[in-house]
């Protein structure tokens, strides 16, 4: 299997985002989050009996999230085992995964659960937190948010005042798992039982003496789903609106591109932006491709650059211009004629926005390739070679090792397009695996090219935007080609945009605080 890619070192500290994105991207993959959530309370019940053999009473502690579910896990295989298990449950569970778990221990006639929704009925069961040889601590985990309400805040005083040591699910609860920090009280526990990876605040200074012994184990989540591009990415953009939103708050993309020859590049990176979500998307073009825009689609604005061809003498034109926008896409359609390349060179390193560079703008760029952290470049195995020198390698491996060490060299993202796309910002990497040959058709990178300025007006992580592009591009392509075979067009990709956005995006519209 040529995709045995692991290129993570696989101790390295994860945030709870990038675990939320993993855990995601493994159900994508095909591993559902239910079977991640039995590994994970099997792990919990491993753990317990291994490190206290002389435990016979256990008392688990639930929350109302997933953590709360791996702990109803750990219940039922503990009282599996043998054990003598009592669970308190503060509050019936909302989400599916828990609450199938939390169900499971309810008809369980042999574990005596009870819920407590208030400190008082809590402090009613203050005789369990004595009774117990081990107490779980299964409340808070990575979704903890804010200074613990209650009765959150009770069970972790009753748990720290009980004598049994505390196993923590996934993290102490109220700990913060990204920092470490403890807003006013978490679970000391003797040992933590961490999934996966640990989390970055387990390993933070003074976050001891809350974590105890910390234990990473596996659930299940393969080494790809750490590189996929999935669902899980969509958490690093933000397409939610507020109700007073005004235009331009939610992107504005200039295209500088086109040329006599070519006018339909420059028109798809902009009609794709604007059905990836985007207010506005310009083009500044040479005449003639300026007119065809305007011509074509009322949706595009086209600036005219006066004669055939991107010249030296428009460079102060479109660096004024692009200080009105948040994002510039540069290269579709612009050809290599005359002084084309060289009015290249002189915005992408005059420009001061982020900056897309795609097409005859890579290979215009080639000897000198611009870097910066807001830099993406978008080549196919040609226009890598031409930025780059050297021929992609063929093996995903290489090819990924490949991105990555050139992304860190030239410091810009690059995604190299292909049967899989493989991104990088010279430290992460990410691997899309959506698309179809279909998408061999022309005008398929230019609808790429305006995805990708259109999500880097969402994030503020030109790898993820990148990355997201590329999967909902070959989504895009997917689907048309779902209804049209090998006869799609890139106009085809763009109708499909809006409904595979929202597929995954979180579109919610936010009241402003008054
Ligand atoms: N992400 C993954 O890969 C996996 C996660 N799993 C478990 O899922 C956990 C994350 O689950 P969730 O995202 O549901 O989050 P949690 O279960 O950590 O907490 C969310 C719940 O706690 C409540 N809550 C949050 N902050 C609070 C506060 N300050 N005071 C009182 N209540 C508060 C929320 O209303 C919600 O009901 C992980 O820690 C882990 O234990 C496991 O099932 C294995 C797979
Ligand atoms: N054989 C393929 N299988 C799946 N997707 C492909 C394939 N070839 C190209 N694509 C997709 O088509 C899009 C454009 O890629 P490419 O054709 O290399 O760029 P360009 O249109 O700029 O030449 C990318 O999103 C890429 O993932
Ligand atoms: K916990």
């Amino acid at each position: 299997m040529f995709l045995s890619v692991c290129i993570v070192d696989d101790m390295e500290a994860i945030s709870s985002l990038e675990m939320y994105v993993v855990d995601r991207n493994a159900e994508w993959l095909g591993v559902p989050r239910l079977v991640l959530m039995e590994n994970a309370g099997a792990a919990v019940a491993r753990n317990v009996v291994g490190r206290f053999p002389g435990a016979r009473r256990v008392l688990v502690v639930c929350g109302t999230g997933d953590n709360g579910g791996d702990g109803y896990v750990a219940a039922r295989h503990l009282h599996g085992a043998g054990l003598w298990v009592r669970v308190v449950g503060l509050g019936e569970p909302r989400e599916e995964l828990a609450r199938a778990n939390f169900e499971a221990v309810r008809r369980l006639w042999g574990v005596e659960l009870a819920l407590a929704a208030t400190p008082l009925e809590l402090l009613a069961l203050q005789d369990w937190f004595l009774w117990a040889d081990v107490i779980i601590d299964a409340v808070l985990g990575t979704g903890v948010r804010g200074a613990l309400r209650e009765p959150h805040a009770t069970a972790v005083d009753l748990m720290n005042a009980a004598p049994a040591p505390k196993v923590a699910v996934d993290v102490p609860s109220g700990l913060d798992p990204d920092t470490g920090e403890v807003r006013d009280k978490a679970v000391r526990a003797a040992l933590t039982v961490t999934f996966h990876k640990p989390k970055r605040g387990l390993l933070a200074e003074g976050a001891r003496r809350y974590v105890g012994e910390l234990v990473v184990e596996p659930i299940g989540i393969p080494p790809e789903a750490e590189v996929v591009v999935g669902p899980g990415d969509f958490a690093y953009l933000d397409f939610s609106r507020r109700a007073d939103a005004k235009k331009g708050d939610h992107g504005r993309v200039l295209v500088v591109g086109g040329s006599l020859e070519y006018s339909g590049a420059p028109m798809y990176v902009a009609l794709a932006a604007l059905r990836s979500g985007v207010d506005l998307a310009v083009i500044a073009a040479p005449e003639p491709a300026a007119q065809a825009a305007k011509a074509y689609s009322p949706d595009i604005i086209a600036v005219p650059l006066e004669g055939p061809r991107l010249s030296l003498r428009h460079v102060e034109k479109v660096l004024r211009l692009a200080e009105k926008f948040d994002v510039v896409a540069i290269g579709p359609g612009l050809g290599l004629e005359g002084e084309t390349p060289d009015a290249v060179k002189e915005i992408a390193a005059r420009v001061k926005k982020p900056l897309v560079v795609d097409a005859d703008a890579i290979k215009a760029l080639g000897g000198s390739p611009v870097g910066g952290p807001q830099v993406v470049y978008t080549p196919h195995a040609g226009e890598f070679k031409a930025l780059t020198g050297v021929e992609p390698p063929r093996g995903l491996r290489e090819r990924a090792e490949a991105v990555r060490e050139w992304a860190g060299r030239i410091g810009a993202v690059i995604l190299l397009k292909g049967r899989y796309d493989v991104a990088s910002d010279g430290r992460r990497v990410k691997i899309n695996t959506t698309g179809t040959p279909a998408m061999t058709v022309g005008g398929t990178g230019d609808v790429l090219t305006g995805l990708t300025a259109a999500f880097m007006t969402k994030t503020r992580d030109p790898l993820e935007a990148a990355a997201v592009a590329a999967f909902v591009n070959g989504l895009a392509g997917e689907e048309a080609a779902a209804q049209l075979g090998f006869h799609i067009t890139a106009s085809d990709l763009i109708e499909k945009i809006p409904s595979v956005v929202r597929r995954y995006a979180r579109e919610d519209i936010t009241s402003p605080r008054p």
